[in-house]
């Protein structure tokens, strides 16, 4: 053991819009998706060692597993380098802000520094967001994940809510009744956040409906979020159940955010920039 270690942050993904636009043979769904991330997030902390080995602190740390099952460890051992790792967990699990995707990514990003060469891993053998996770923020994602078009776009200020219950994510894609829709329109060019704003309320998460009438309280999140003072849009993230509210500045979502939470003290409520 030579002692080396590094760590990486690992932030939450977001589907600002996600349409569901057709399925392929093995039962996996072609997407065309809006991916932003957060700067709120877990962090990795890896340090040679003689095995791969887990250990899991921060306020969600509970009921994820800290074994092979975990994203972090299954990254690990793809690399090929054995490492300990220590997740510093602060995102909801089961939660479509792609907690152990972004884990996973984060994984492969620290082992590059750690060895010092490109990761040989295929991130999307280890999940369809992974891929996503590697670039880390605003790209459109389509193909099954597996086609990442990095994005230059202006931040943006979120609320994101999750009111507690996990929703699994073949469940939701199960209870999809349409899987042909429409892809996403052209995005603009140019515009700033406010052509963003007025581009995305024309685009949809195909997967929100299915994931409300698996989960009805999905449905109190966006009404709580869309009645916030100052909330331009408010939609659900990947397959749910966290919610996010887009607001013109950072100072408006925080207050959001602070209401939300008081109305709400069980559900988890975070303001945060997207990029
Ligand atoms: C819904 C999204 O979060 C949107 O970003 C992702 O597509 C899901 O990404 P993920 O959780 O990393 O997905 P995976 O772990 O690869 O797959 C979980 C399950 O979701 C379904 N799945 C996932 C991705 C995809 N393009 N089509 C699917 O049908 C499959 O049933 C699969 O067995
Ligand atoms: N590092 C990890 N963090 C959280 N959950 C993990 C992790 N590794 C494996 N898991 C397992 O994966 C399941 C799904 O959790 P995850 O947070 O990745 O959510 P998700 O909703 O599938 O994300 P996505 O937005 O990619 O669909 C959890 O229930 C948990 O058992």
């Amino acid at each position: 053991m030579t002692g080396r270690q590094t760590e990486a942050f690992a932030p939450a993904k977001i589907n600002l819009a996600l349409h569901v636009t057709g399925q392929r043979d093995d039962g996996y769904h072609l997407l065309d998706s809006l991916v932003m991330f957060a700067d709120v997030g877990d962090t990795v902390r890896l340090r040679d060692a003689p095995e791969v080995s887990l250990e899991i602190t921060g306020s969600r740390a509970a009921g994820v597993p800290a074994d092979r099952r975990n994203l972090c460890w299954k990254a690990a051992e793809a690399f090929g380098c054995p490492v300990a790792i220590t997740l510093d967990k602060h995102l909801p699990a089961a939660a479509g802000i792609g907690g152990g995707s972004s884990d996973a990514a984060a994984v492969l990003r620290a082992m590059e520094a750690l060895y010092g060469r490109p990761s040989p891993v295929d991130p999307l053998t280890l999940g369809a967001d992974v891929p996503v996770c590697m670039v880390g923020h605003a790209a459109r994602m389509s193909g099954i994940g597996d086609h990442v078009l990095p994005l230059f776009m202006a931040p943006l200020h979120a609320v994101l809510v999750n009111p507690g219950v996990e929703v699994s994510t073949p469940s939701v894609f199960k209870a999809l009744s349409c899987k042909e829709n429409a892809p996403m329109s052209e995005m603009p060019e140019g515009g700033g956040p406010a052509a963003a704003l007025v581009w995305l309320s024309a685009q949809r998460n195909d997967l929100q409906a299915p994931a409300i009438a698996l989960q009805p309280v999905i449905g109190d999140v966006l009404t709580a979020l869309g009645g916030q003072t100052g909330a331009r849009l408010a939609r659900m993230s990947g397959s749910g159940a966290t919610c996010f509210a887009l607001f013109d500045d950072l100072k408006t979502a925080k207050a959001a955010a602070t209401d939300l939470q008081k109305a709400h003290p069980a559900w988890w409520v975070a303001a945060c920039t997207l990029r």
